[in-house]
Order: C-alpha cells, then sequence, then structure tokens
C-alpha cells in the first residue's frame, strides 16, 4: 500500500507541453481513475510515475519518499497495459514468474544448462512456483500456467498480465487501458473483477482510460484531465452533480449533458429562449451563459405534474431509441437551430404518449456555466418553488433526480 504524491509535474516533448504543473495526491489504498479525450496526457502521466518516461520537472514521491531517481523496477510499482506485454514463447506460468526470477536469480542461475545443476535455484523456483500458483489461484488461471499467450483469450491473456503485476506485491498498481482491448461484455465483467481485486488487495491503484463509464464505475475518486492539466478532482458523484466547468459535465455522464444556450437579463434572472427562469445567476446583465441539465432531469411534461414555479422547455420530438429499460428521447428545440436535447424515461412509457410539446425540469437542477465554460452557482431560486414533483414510475434506474 502507497501514498503517491505528484509535485508540479510537468513535461514537455521539445517545444510542445503535454503535462503543465500536475499536483495530486492520491491516498493510500485508493482507486485513482485518470479519465480525459484521446490525447489529454494520461499515458504520458502514468508512464512517469512508472519511471518509463522522465518528467521535465516537478518530483513523484511515494509514502513522502521522493522516487524521481529510483529506476522503474526500484519504484515498488507495477504496471498493466493495454497490450499486455506479454513474452509470445513463454508459459503463463514463467510470464507470471518472470519478475521474480529475474530479482532471485543471478545470471549465472539462468543459464540452461545451470538450470538443472544448482541447489539453489531448485529451492528459489520451489518458492516461486508456490507464490505463482497462489496467484494464479487468486485469478482463477491455474488450469492455463503451462500454455502459450496465444493459446489465451483476450480476458485470459489480461489476467496473467495482472498476475504477472501481482507477484511483485507492488506498493501501487498502475494501469494503462488495460480492459479497452476487450470486448464489450468482457470489459464489462473486468470491470468488476477489478474492483473486487481492489478491495480484496487493499492496494493503490491509478487506473487510465478514456472511457468515462470504467472511471465512475470502478473509482473512490477521479481525475479528469485535459489539454495537460486536471480540470477537476473528486468523487464520481461530485463530477457528476457539480461539474466544475462544461468540459467535465459533457464528458461525463451518458447520454450527455444538455447544453442550452441562455443569458442573464435584469437582476440576474436568467432567460432561456428570452422567457424568465426562476433562478438568478450573479452576473451581469447580457451575459451570455449556458444551462446544463442532464437528460434524466429533463422530463416529459407526461411524466410530472406541472407546478407553479417547474420550468418548460417547448420541444418537438425528433426520435426514440429503445433500450430495453428506458428511452431515450431526441428532441428539437424551436428556434435553437441544430440543437438537440435528450430525455431518459422509463421504458414503461407509452410511445402513444410522446406527441411531447414541453419538457418540464426543476430549475435548481441546472448546471449554470459562464462564458468561459466555468461553473457558475445558481444565485437564487425563486421564493415559495416547491421542486417539480416528478413521478419517479417513469424515470430511468439510476437517474440522480431527486
Ligand atoms: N514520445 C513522444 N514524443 C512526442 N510526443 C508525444 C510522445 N508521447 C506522447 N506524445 C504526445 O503527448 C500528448 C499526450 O499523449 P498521451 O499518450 O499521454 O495521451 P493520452 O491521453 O494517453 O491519449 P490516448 O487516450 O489516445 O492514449 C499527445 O499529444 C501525444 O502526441
Amino acid at each position: 500500500m502507497a501514498k503517491v504524491e505528484l509535485h508540479n509535474l510537468r513535461k514537455s516533448f521539445g517545444s510542445a507541453e503535454v503535462l503543465s504543473d500536475i499536483n495530486l495526491s492520491i491516498k493510500d489504498g485508493e482507486f485513482l481513475t485518470l479519465v480525459g479525450p484521446s490525447g489529454c496526457g494520461k499515458s504520458t502521466l502514468i508512464r512517469i510515475i512508472a519511471g518509463l518516461e522522465p518528467q521535465t520537472s516537478g518530483s513523484i514521491s511515494i509514502d513522502d519518499q521522493s522516487i524521481d531517481h529510483l529506476r522503474p523496477h526500484e519504484r515498488r510499482v507495477a504496471m498493466v497495459f493495454q497490450s499486455y506485454a506479454l513474452y509470445p514463447h513463454m508459459s503463463v506460468f514463467s510470464n507470471i514468474a518472470l519478475p521474480l526470477t529475474m530479482t532471485a536469480l543471478n545470471l549465472y542461475e539462468r543459464l540452461p544448462l545451470i538450470k538443472l545443476l544448482s541447489p539453489r535455484r531448485r529451492k528459489i523456483m520451489k518458492q516461486i512456483g508456490e507464490e505463482v500458483k497462489a496467484i494464479a489461484a487468486q485469478l482463477q488461471i491455474e488450469p492455463l500456467l503451462g500454455r502459450k499467450p496465444a493459446q489465451l483469450s483476450g480476458g485470459q491473456r489480461q489476467r496473467v498480465a495482472l498476475g504477472r503485476a501481482m507477484v511483485r506485491h507492488p506498493a501501487a498498481f498502475l494501469m494503462d487501458e488495460p480492459l479497452s482491448n476487450l470486448d464489450a461484455k468482457l470489459r464489462v465483467h473486468m470491470r468488476s473483477e477489478l474492483a473486487e481485486l481492489h478491495q480484496r488487495l487493499g492496494s493503490t491503484f491509478i487506473y487510465v482510460t478514456h472511457d468515462q463509464v470504467e472511471a465512475m464505475t470502478m473509482s473512490d475518486r477521479v481525475a479528469m484531465m485535459d489539454a495537460g492539466k486536471i480540470l477537476q478532482l473528486g468523487t464520481p458523484d461530485e463530477l457528476y452533480a457539480r461539474p466544475a466547468n462544461i468540459k467535465v459535465a459533457q464528458f461525463i455522464g451518458s447520454p450527455t449533458i444538455n447544453l442550452l444556450p441562455a443569458r442573464v437579463g435584469q437582476d440576474g434572472q436568467v432567460e432561456l429562449s428570452g422567457k424568465p427562469l426562476p433562478i438568478r445567476a450573479n452576473l451581469t446583465e447580457g451575459s451570455n451563459i449556458t444551462i446544463g441539465i442532464r437528460p434524466e432531469a429533463l422530463q416529459p411534461e407526461i411524466v410530472t405534474h406541472t407546478l407553479p414555479h417547474q420550468a418548460s422547455l417547448p420541444v418537438h420530438l425528433r426520435r426514440s431509441e429503445h433500450l430495453g429499460s428506458e428511452k431515450i428521447l431526441y428532441f428539437g428545440v424551436p428556434d435553437v437551430e441544430d440543437l438537440t436535447v435528450t430525455s431518459r424515461v422509463a421504458a414503461s412509457v407509452p410511445d402513444a404518449s410522446l406527441k411531447i410539446t414541453n419538457l418540464a425540469f426543476d430549475p435548481s437542477a441546472c448546471h449554470l456555466f459562464d462564458g468561459n465554460g466555468e461553473r457558475i452557482e445558481v444565485a437564487a431560486v425563486a421564493s415559495g418553488r416547491q421542486s417539480a414533483n416528478i413521478d419517479k414510475r417513469f424515470l430511468p434506474t439510476g437517474s440522480h433526480v431527486s
């Protein structure tokens, strides 16, 4: 177990700065995920922690000890790669045992003939064999120990790669998109296996992915990155419920958050399509802002009982997608060209009732972003307002509307 801290880390390739001033403290035993779009610097950051890439400036410490001067194998971290990085000519057993044999046996003892003659080697290999078998049992790959990687499925190879990391008993596991080569069903399965493994081992996990679902489902905390910077660090719930800016709001959540252009009118009153909403923002009159509303907070009026202070958005239904347990509804908004807003409703909402002309929403469920895309707090909601009374029978499972 280990506390991993990054202090003012910067990385440039030539004149291009790909990481700028990264500060991050990863708690002992925490599952922290670095998530963000392709090219934002996630892999570079995890490779620097592993010692596979030098930082341009800044420092890394594990349990308050600087590791900047240490080579990768001296850092008490183990990396699991997207490509698995297994040796194709070696058996599963030898692949998992490799980090141990490399440190426990000297060069002489690794020679083919000596294998048979050295009693010290025989003793060490017996201990290593027991260790490898114990780990293979945990990962349920014991029957595969004699096979070569080419004789394994993708999921089995991924387990071997995990085994090779586990055998070192590292202070921290570093994982760079370990599931992205697996098919969708196996990915879902391996997500829960990894989360269980993390609980069982109690080790620090630093996990890189571009998949927000992986980040949201497995992590204790998520660091959302963009263009070499950490935009927001928080629990999955915090990132979903209080995104620090539009980029985080758009990246986290599926379907994507609805973003509606709005402006600030007199006394900070927020206006959507020229109509005042019962919310205020502390910005000067005439400021352009963006309202973010999660799809499950934007409900067809058939699903809600309209209340005096509930806000309403006129729409027309473009299409619906049936996903089994829920429906995703896509609407056009009159007067706002090219804007599509989405709503998530339970599959039980009858198709015949979807001739919707209005979407209702609780104004306090709105996220407001200023002209630079940064979150601004809703300054006030009209007094005496009752919260929107949404019929929860029609809400999709897992929606965050309270
Ligand atoms: N060795 C290198 N030389 C020059 N530029 C590099 C090198 N490695 C990475 N980069 C650049 O650094 C930036 C960050 O790359 P990185 O691989 O860390 O991003 P990422 O977020 O992991 O992306 P992905 O999800 O696509 O793997 C990219 O613009 C990439 O082109």
